[in-house]
């Protein structure tokens, strides 16, 4: 189908084969301006993405930029919030890149960036967060920052099934459940709004199963699962139980479980010793059990060190990937006071929204944690920064460019240009270095230089050798 108000650039579509993207040397890449502070930081971005790429292949590659509609952009031109051409050009061309939309808060049209992920089946949110050198940080060791983020794009509470309080609809869903389920605890069943939350295997199967595949080729140590699954045990718990069966069914060679570790730390220690010896070591609690419950601790026990002595005893779990879970609440207090005990983390789309937002805190701020949505069984990518649109300051040339910047750093990775990719961390790292910063970071830093968002983006391309 021709675009009608999207132009090609000449240049060539990147192609998928055998699990892997062929890129050409100047590929198409259609981009989303956003709405509010978007277009300045993609005009400032866009110049350092263009300047990297020249530099690192002395003008043999050059992205073809392809400008598509969303947004109050989209709709200021008369071509609804998010055009169809838009959602076709993504898919044709396979990867992207975007500035933020605006959703509105409790009424008006659904986020257009979490439709976008959905309609293109972008199942990962990828938010990497590590700690640049210079970066004004309010904790004491920000080095310790590492972790990526696989938070799961298309289900759990973002898949927009819910009703507002008073609506006919959502009067029929709290009828049914009190006649048919026979619920009895919707306090004020006149007043409440109902929201659905599905959370299905496959979905958090694929995205666990990306997790560790990533750890595995990015030699990391361990995938902490990050659930509620105390309380909603049937999508958060079942999310959990689904990673630990999925990672000992596909990748038994590669992983240990944080459980299974300890008991064969412990076979490892007291060869000799009984089962129920190492029962009440890895089980604490082991004495207050019932008959069953000790029974099935020490099946478990004798079933780990028959199946994985030969393979991952002896000290050699300790080379493995280690596979653990941490409750979502806990895990965002952790995550600020033992950052260094989390590496990739997989979960669940509404815990991962808030924990990519804190965890950016640590490194410097939302101004400079980049993301990536991803469907790593097509290639299918929309690279896009981790903040809003930031409206107040729209226009003013002055927010960070940097999770755009990044963004689009991450974005060559993908591609497989990582040279120009390196390029733009190490500039970005030594524009910092030299204290010439957006007001974000200038706020935090003594003697900084303030920058606007374009200067930044000036610098950074003087510093890029
Ligand atoms: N993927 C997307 O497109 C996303 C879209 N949104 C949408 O964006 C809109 C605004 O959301 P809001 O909750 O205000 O969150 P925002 O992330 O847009 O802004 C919140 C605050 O974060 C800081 N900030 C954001 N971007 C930058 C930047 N580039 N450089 C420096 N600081 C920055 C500013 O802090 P300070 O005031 O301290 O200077 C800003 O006031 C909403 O409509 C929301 O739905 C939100 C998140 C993601
Ligand atoms: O779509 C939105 O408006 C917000 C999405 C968001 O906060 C996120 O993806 O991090
Ligand atoms: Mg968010």
């Amino acid at each position: 189908m021709p675009y009608q108000h999207v132009t090609v650039p000449e240049g060539e579509t990147i192609r998928f084969r055998d699990g892997r993207l062929l890129v050409p040397h100047n590929p198409v890449i259609p981009f989303i301006e956003g709405d509010g502070t978007g277009p300045d930081i993609w005009r400032a971005a866009v110049r350092v993405l263009d300047a990297a790429v020249n530099k690192a292949y002395a003008g043999r590659r050059r992205i073809a930029w392809m400008e598509v509609y969303a947004g109050e952009k989209a709709f200021n031109m008369g071509l609804g919030w998010l055009p169809a051409e838009t959602l076709q050009a993504f898919d044709a061309f396979r990867v992207g890149i975007k500035g933020p939309l605006t959703t509105p808060v409790g009424g008006g049209i659904r986020s257009l960036n979490v439709a976008l992920r959905q309609e293109l089946d972008l199942f990962v949110c990828l938010r990497p967060v590590r700690y640049f050198e210079g970066v004004p940080s309010p904790v004491k060791k920000p080095r310790d920052v590492d972790i990526v983020l696989f938070r799961e794009n298309t289900e759990d509470i973002y898949a927009g099934i819910e009703w507002a309080a008073g609506s006919r609809e959502a009067k029929q869903v709290i009828d049914f459940l009190r006649q048919r389920m026979h619920v009895t605890k919707i306090p004020w069943p006149d007043s409440s709004g109902i929201g659905i939350k599905p959370v299905s295997r496959e979905g958090s199967e694929r995205l666990i199963r990306a997790a560790i595949q990533y750890a595995i080729d990015y030699k990391r140590r361990s995938v902490t699962l990050v659930h509620k699954g105390n309380i909603m045990k049937f999508t958060e718990g079942a999310f959990k139980q689904w990673g630990y069966e999925l990672a000992a069914r596909e990748f038994r060679e590669q992983v240990v479980t944080a459980r299974e570790s300890w008991i064969l730390a412990a076979g490892d220690e007291f060869p000799d010793s009984d089962h129920a010896r190492i029962s009440r070591m890895i089980d604490p609690g082991y004495d207050m059990m019932t008959a069953e419950q000790q029974k099935a601790v020490r099946d478990e026990v004798a079933a780990t060190l028959d199946t994985l002595m030969e393979t991952h005893g002896r000290g050699r779990w300790r080379d493995k990937i280690m596979i653990k879970d941490t409750i979502a609440d806990i895990a965002l207090q952790q995550v600020l006071t033992r950052a260094s005990e989390f590496d990739v983390i997989a979960t669940l789309n509404l815990n991962g929204d808030y924990l990519s937002d804190a965890l950016a805190a640590q490194v410097g701020g939302i101004g400079i944690a980049p993301g990536a949505n991803i469907n790593y069984q097509t290639g299918h990518a929309i690279f896009e920064a981790t903040h809003g649109t930031a409206p107040k300051y729209a226009n003013l040339d002055k927010v960070n460019p940097g999770s755009m910047i990044l963004s689009g750093a991450l974005m060559l990775e993908h591609l497989g240009w990582k040279e120009a990719a390196g390029m733009i961390v190490q500039a970005l790292e030594k524009t910092i270095s030299q204290n010439r910063v957006t007001y974000d970071f200038a706020r935090l830093m003594d003697g900084a230089i303030l920058l606007k968002c374009s200067e930044f983006a000036t610098a950074m391309i003087e510093n890029m050798n």
